[in-house]
């Protein structure tokens, strides 16, 4: 999509995607990835999830990256804190103890400003993008993550029921996408509870994406 789209959206407040409570997969799913306090967790497309509150509160350290800055302060005053804000190149650093997250286009994030993470969670990031950013988004984790495992969460759904975002990240294209550079196991795939935009035929899929 569009910058402008995700802009908008954040303006007019159009955040369904924004969860209340913790992911239920993230919370289920978070051990195999076999971090341990003071591990540091990517959150590409981070938005202002409460994902970060969690995570935190099981003291892991967090990088985010996203392109709105009402996500990016939002975040900090949902947390109480008041972060330390500098030019980091192309982005804008937002820094507080614990967490650090880069105002700006994910593709301009490169692997030395990132730094040291020891894996990656996708949650409404892939799914955020239409097919042909798919493939380039994907390419271009694998070269800022280095060989940090992933955890990611995809729908399933038929595309042409609606339009995305969120759109449908068929196992076939995880396959495509990251099999030459990881093992991928599928942990859980499921009904999305309540379905998605008044459709009930929508499954939620959990991977783990390992470096090989
Ligand atoms: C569907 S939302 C998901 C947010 C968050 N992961 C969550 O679970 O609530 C996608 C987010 O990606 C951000 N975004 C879209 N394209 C981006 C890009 N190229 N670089 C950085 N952020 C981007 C948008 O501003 C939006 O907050």
């Amino acid at each position: 999509m569009e910058h402008a789209f995700w802009h908008e959206r954040w303006e007019k407040r159009e955040t369904a995607f924004h969860e209340g409570r913790p992911n239920a997969l993230l919370v289920k799913h978070l051990p195999v990835l076999d971090l341990q306090p003071g591990s540091r967790i990517f959150l590409p497309l981070c938005g202002k999830t409460i994902d970060i509150h969690y995570l935190l509160a099981q003291g892991m350290r967090i990088v985010g990256i996203d392109l709105s800055p009402i996500a990016v302060s939002d975040l900090f005053e949902d947390l109480g804190l008041t972060p330390r804000i500098s030019e980091a190149g192309r982005l804008t650093h937002y820094g507080a103890p614990g967490i650090d997250i880069f105002l700006g286009d994910l593709f301009a994030l490169d692997r030395e400003t990132l730094g040291e993470i020891d894996a990656v969670y996708d949650r409404a990031a892939i799914v955020a993008l239409p097919r042909e950013m798919r493939a380039y988004y994907a390419r271009h984790l694998v070269d800022i993550c280095v060989a940090a495992p992933q955890l990611c969460l995809t729908f399933e759904y038929d595309q042409a029921l609606f339009d995305g975002p969120p759109f449908s990240v068929e196992a076939a294209e995880i396959d495509h996408l990251y099999a030459a550079t990881h093992k991928i196991a599928l942990l859980e795939r499921g009904r999305v509870p309540g379905g998605l935009k008044r459709r009930e035929a929508v499954d939620q899929a959990a991977w783990l994406l390992t470096r090989r």
